[in-house]
């Protein structure tokens, strides 16, 4: 088995009947969110925030109920995700598919956490993918110089000859470390930078963190 299909569906296991959850994006929660459609057409009750326009649009495909987060909402109960690194203290590095902002702002709503991944994005610490920053449109380059000041060389993302927007309107900066030793500073230098919409670093976030192997085995630590 596929060790990105046997982490994300794993995770589906912790969804229950009643529960409020978020969808996170990326091809390994995608797992998650078929095993999800499967159990609602099986009975399953839930209601689901998508963390991106990707995940909604296939969370609608698989009949799967959506609701928007409104003022007097208590917190999620779950939410589930990819990551593109996950350190030996279970830190994260995400936004590779460009969903960071609305990810990391579900998962701080969220009881519970999960992080679900590969096992090939498991690092002994993290920096070596770029971390994308999302910044407003509006004097990006400013931004960029501001960014580079904390040791990196930041570049656009572009998608198809333009740049890439995100789901808010708004363009991402990769930005490579190569180490990023203190991720709960650097969280807050980045997030300082005015233009910084949001960043990729998700620190102390995972409660729960299923690792897929080649041998469709999953790891599991929680935290
Ligand atoms: O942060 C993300 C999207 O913004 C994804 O969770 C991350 O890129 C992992 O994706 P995949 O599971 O496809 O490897």
């Amino acid at each position: 088995m596929d060790s990105k299909k046997a982490a994300g569906e794993k995770a589906a296991e912790y969804v229950k009947n009643g529960m409020k959850i978020g969808l996170g994006t990326g091809s390994t929660v995608y797992w998650t969110i078929v095993k999800l459609g499967e159990m609602v057409k099986e009975g399953l009750r839930i209601e689901a925030i998508p963390t991106s326009e990707q995940t909604e649009k296939l969370a609608i495909e698989l009949g799967i109920p959506l609701f928007k987060p409104y003022p007097s909402m208590k917190k999620l109960d779950l939410t589930i995700d990819g990551a593109d690194e996950v350190s030996s203290d279970v830190n994260l590095i995400k936004g590779g598919g460009g969903a960071l902002l609305r990810e990391k702002m579900l998962a701080s709503y969220s009881s519970v956490f999960i992080t679900v991944v590969d096992h090939s994005k498991c690092v002994s610490e993290l920096g070596h993918f770029p971390l994308p920053v999302e910044v407003a449109k509006f004097g990006w380059e400013l931004t960029s110089i501001q960014i580079a000041r904390l040791g990196c060389a930041p570049t656009l993302r572009m998608a198809n000859g333009a740049p890439f927007i995100t789901d808010n309107g708004n363009y991402l900066l990769d930005c490579p470390f190569d180490t990023i030793t203190n991720p709960a500073e650097m969280t807050v230098k980045l997030n300082r930078i005015p233009g910084v919409a949001e960043n990729g670093l998700f620190v102390n976030m995972t409660n729960i963190l299923i690792v897929g192997r080649a041998d469709g085995m999953v790891r599991i630590h929680e935290n």
